[in-house]
Order: structure tokens, then sequence, then C-alpha cells
């Protein structure tokens, strides 16, 4: 067709460029946004793989792929069509007005130039829902197609449209027909040959085969610095139940005392009291402090700010700044420091335990033996060695510790976005509070009615992913669901990749705490994992979380001063620390 043409040498070289240069960057382009989009988005992957194998199946082996066969990929063309919707190959187009021109009010001049920014256009919640969302779906209704202008149009518009669309059909076709990815891959991690698991099905089952199939299996830097006798490090299966039934039956014992629930009410209290007449805090900081003396007293009976607290908390925090570093063991590193202050904090609850061990025996002299929960590890002293106890008490306040001030973070910051959910969760701790007399404390019963303030914690860790991994090690070879894992892999379940996923929420990114509505959510969220090592705080943590929840809305309103995101390090944080501007509540009832 060149050769006939009636075309200069010159404009035949241009066009071979043009067509050149037009077609190389955004077919690629194309092909890698298709695989992007892709791995993240699980049920259009599905979808697209079982368009792809209904045509397959209808062709002899290895026979191409032909215009019929093209036509027939109506869900390919969406997947394609929404790619180029949300991944903006061109974001917009360069033109120039030639005459004065008025539309809609606009006037523009001659010779002015005009950008049509066409990515604007095409991510406009006007015109598209959740337009941020990859959501192939969207194109079953015919009026997105005039919504999108991703090859331009008019005169100028894209001659290689089609042709580029038909070349992304027919590598996505030998793609997904010819590879696995997504949900479940291999990868090399922390120095070992690794399974990244994102797949609510395989999560459970590697959580649930516990012992049997899969053990605890965490770097060994964590298990250096957790000692070899931590619940989470522990995974002979005995001796993982011996002392999770101790560690359990101590928190189930703390937590039934008379003045357990009165201890964590008058904490909340004094917190909404050290707050007045400050306008800026940094919560962060204050949800650590808090979570930090909720443990002083509910697990070592012990009041805040008693020294051996005060040295407790500056060793831990010592402790859990060198947990996050670079293991490097020399004097001046944070690991060393750390190690340092786990010997010191060891001896300090060897101290603690001595003490109740003399006040028990003080009783017994007396006559007056109480039934204090520390029994349960007193007691049984016989059952576990020193070491073990100490390690025990360590796991508790490392495992509550960062979850429950984090926790709180995420409430806090959740709700400072969600006004509707932060009137609705007011209105049903003002309706708890009507009911009860001025400067009564809450108790079990006012807990149980906190149906709301449930679901809005639930959402918040979902949404907020407080612990995003687990560590596992395959014991035997694994088969299921087509997945082979080898023993002595390690298998990475990833919770927060579930709890984010759109094939099993809707508009997953959102929080919404009215979805935990349908009781089918709580089957798709893990936060606290699950099988044999499920966490033994989940109830304590929300019991405290609702507690605070409780004083905090009814004492304070507040905004978010700066714009910040939680982040990981590994532990969940605000980088700027959270600062927040406090108003007192006017409307309080008592
Ligand atoms: C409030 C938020 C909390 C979250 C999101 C959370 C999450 C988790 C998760 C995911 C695990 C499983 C780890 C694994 O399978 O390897 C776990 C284990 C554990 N958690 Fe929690 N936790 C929370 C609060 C607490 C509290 C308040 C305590 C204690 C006072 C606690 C004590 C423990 C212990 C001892 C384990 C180890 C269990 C075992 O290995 O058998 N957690 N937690």
């Amino acid at each position: 067709m060149l050769l006939k043409g009636k075309l200069s040498d010159v404009e035949k070289v241009s066009i071979v460029l043009d067509l050149l240069f037009a077609g190389f960057e955004t077919t690629s382009g194309l092909l890698s946004l298709l695989v992007y989009f892709l791995a993240k988005s699980s049920q259009a992957l599905q979808n697209l793989k079982d368009e792809h194998r209904a045509l397959r199946r209808k062709k002899k082996e290895g026979e191409p792929l032909n215009w019929e066969d093209y036509k027939q990929m109506e869900f390919t063309m969406m997947v394609i069509n929404e790619t180029l919707r949300c991944g903006n190959l061109v974001k917009f187009v360069l033109r120039e007005a030639i005459k004065d021109v008025d539309f809609k009010g606009y006037h523009i001049s001659a010779g002015w130039k005009i950008l049509p920014i066409i990515s604007s256009m095409h991510l406009d919640p006007s015109l598209h829902e959740n337009p941020s969302e990859f959501n192939p779906w969207r194109w079953t209704d015919p009026a997105t197609s005039k919504k999108v202008t991703p090859f331009g149009g008019g005169l100028r518009m894209c001659p290689g449209s089609e042709l580029a669309k038909l070349e992304a059909a027919f590598f996505l076709h030998h793609l997904v027909l010819n590879y696995r990815y997504g949900k479940v891959f291999k990868s090399y991690i922390f120095g070992s040959p690794t399974i990244i698991s994102c797949d609510l099905e395989l999560n459970k089952f590697v959580l649930q085969k516990e012992g049997k199939l899969f053990q605890s299996s965490y770097p060994k830097p964590i298990r250096d610095i957790l000692g070899k006798h931590s619940l989470m490090i522990v995974s002979d299966v005995e001796r993982h139940k011996k002392l999770r039934r101790i560690e359990v039956g101590l928190i189930n014992k703390f937590s039934s005392t008379s003045n357990f629930l009165g201890d964590i009410d008058k904490l909340c209290i004094s917190l909404m009291e050290s707050w007045r007449g400050n306008q800026l805090i940094l919560f962060s900081k204050q949800a650590k402090q808090f979570s930090f003396n909720l443990i002083l007293m509910n697990l070592l009976d012990m009041q805040p700010g008693e020294p051996l607290g005060l040295q407790l908390l500056e060793d831990f925090l010592t402790f859990m700044k060198g947990f996050v570093s670079i293991p490097i063991n020399l004097p001046w590193t944070p690991y060393a420091k750390a190690v340092k202050a786990r010997t010191r904090i060891s001896s300090t609850l060897k101290q603690i335990l001595n003490e109740w061990k003399n006040r028990k025996d003080m009783q017994v002299q007396n006559g007056q033996q109480k039934g204090d929960p520390f029994d349960e590890i007193l007691v049984k002293e016989d059952l576990i060695s020193d070491v073990e106890k100490v390690s025990i008490l360590l796991d508790l306040l490392l495992a509550g510790y960062e979850t429950t001030s984090g926790l709180l973070s995420l409430l806090v910051y959740f709700l400072a976005q969600s006004p509707q959910a932060l009137q609705t969760l007011k209105d049903e701790h003002l309706a708890i509070r009507k009911k009860k007399k001025k400067g009564e404390p809450l108790n079990w019963e006012d807990y149980k009615q906190m149906e709301f303030t449930t679901m809005v914690i639930n959402e918040t860790l979902r949404c907020g992913n407080l612990v995003k991994f687990v560590h596992r090690e395959a014991i035997k070879d694994v088969k299921f669901k087509g997945y082979h894992i080898p023993a002595g892999w390690k298998v990475l379940p990833i919770l927060s990749a579930v709890h984010l996923e759109p094939s099993l929420h809707e508009n997953p990114s959102e929080f919404n705490p009215w979805r935990w509505t349908d009781p089918a959510t709580s089957h798709k969220v893990v936060p606290f994992g699950g099988g044999s090592r499920l966490c033994p705080g989940s109830e304590l943590g929300k019991l405290e979380a609702s507690f605070f929840l409780h004083y905090l809305l009814l004492n304070y309103r507040w905004t978010m001063k700066e714009e910040e995101y939680p982040m990981l390090y590994p532990y969940m944080d605000f980088p700027k620390g959270l600062l927040i501007a406090l108003e007192t509540e006017t409307k309080n009832v008592n």
C-alpha cells in the first residue's frame, strides 16, 4: 500500500514512524496494566479464566485463535476497557482553538491551547460509581462507554484502537490459560523459600492445621528476642497446649475478678480527665501509655505510676524499639539494647512473681487465702519453670500492648472520617449512659448492649489490619486446592489481603461498620488469626476498646489536625503521632 501510494518518501517514513511510536508504548503499557489490575482482582481474573477456558474447549489442540473467537471475548473486552479507564495510558491530548469558541458559558480565544484531560473524566465520581475501583462489570451498562474516551475522539480518534484491543485479548488468552498468579505465589523472603497466601480458604486451612501440617515459624531475630519459651514461638504441640492453657486461664481469671471492669472504667475516666484543658494531643502516644497501664493493672496487679511499673515501661519501650531493628548485636545498636532490656524485664517480672508468692505464703499462714488470679501461675508452679512463668507474663505484655493501643488509634482515625458511624455510635453510648446513675461505672450488661460499637471495632480491625500476616512452616508436603506446598517451606498467610479483597467485601477500602449486619462478613475476616493459636486476648482487647470509646464519645469531639495514614514499621503506627484537636462534648448526659 505504501509502495503504491502517491506519497513522498519522507511521508512514507513518517507514517511507519507514527505507527511504531503510537503502537509501541501504548500496547506494552496496556499489557502491563492488565497484569497489574488482574493480579489484584481475583474475581475478574477468575471470570476471565472461565471465558478463555470455554473458548479453548471448543477448539482443537494447538488451533490458533481467529476473529470468531475474538468476537466471543465479551468479558475480556470489559476487562480491557476497564483497564484503559483506570490505567489512563494517555492522560490528555493537545489542541489549539483556531477560532473564538463559546461553549457552556466558557470562552476560549482563538490561538489558545486546550488540554482535554481524558483521565480526569475517567476518574470523575459524578460519572462513575467508585471510580478508583477496578470493576469490569460496570461495562455491562452501555452508558459507561459514552463516558470513557481512552482512544480520544472525533477525526483524530486512535486508528489502532481495535488492533491494540485484539493484541491484548490474544495475549490474555495465553496468559490466563498457561500461568497462575494472583492470590497464592512463591517467593523467597526472610532467607527461606516461602509461599505467600492471600487466599481466604488456604489461610484458614493453614491456621486450622496447626501442629498437624503446619507449625509456627517466626524468623530467628524475632525468636531470639521473644525467647524460646514464648507461646508464639513454641512449636511443640504438647508444650504449646500446656503454656496456652495457663495463659488463657490467666486472662480468664483476671477478667472475672470483681474489680476488673471497675479498673478499666477508672483508667478511662482518668485518661479523659488528664486531657481537660488540652486542645491538641498526640493520640498515638496517649493510647500506648493507656494500654500499658491497662496491662499493669490487669495483668501485673500494679497501679499506674508505681516505680516498678515505670521501670518496666522504660525497659519495655527499649525492648520494642529493638524488636523491629536490624538484628546486629553490637553494644550501641537498638537490637543489643533490646536484648539487655529483655533481661532486665525478665528480672523485674521475676521480682513481681516473688512478691506474689510471698504475699500468698503470708495469706496461707494467716488463713486468709483469697483465690488470687495469679494463683493460676503460682499454684501450677510445679508444671512450669520460673523462666516459663516470666515468659508468660512477657507474652501477654508484648501481645497486648501494641495491639490494643493500635486498635484505639485506628478507632480514633477511622471515626474522625466517618461522621455517620460516629453519630450512630454516640447515640448508642448516650442511650446506655442515660439508663445509669451519675458516675455509675460500666458493667457487663452495658457491654453486651454495645452492638454497634462491636461492629465499629470489627470494621476497624478489618480496615486497619493490625496484624498483617503470621509466620508458619509446612511440616509435611501439603496439597490444597491445587497448590503444592513442600515440607520445610515457609508459609505466610496474609490476613490483611483477605480483609481488603474486592471479591469478598464490597468496596473493601471503605470504612463501613454496617457491613457487619450481614453475618457472612465475620467468616471472611480473621484479625485474630485462627486454629489453636487464635488470639486469646481478642475479647479483652475488644472490651477495653469499647469502654474507652464510651468515655471518649461522652467527653470529647475530635478532628485530625494533620493528614495521616496508618503505616507499618512493622507494627501499625501513625508517622506523625496522630495529632488530634479535642473539643469538650457538651451534650454529655451525666
Ligand atoms: C486487640 C487487638 C489484637 C489483635 C488484632 C491480636 C491479633 C493476634 C493474632 C493475629 C494472633 C495470632 C498469631 C499467630 O497465629 O501466630 C495473636 C496471638 C496472640 N495474642 Fe493477640 N491480638 C490482639 C490483642 C491481644 C491481647 C489484648 C492479648 C493479651 C492480653 C493478646 C495475646 C495474644 C497471645 C498470647 C497470642 C499467642 C497465641 C498462641 O500462639 O497460641 N492479644 N493475636
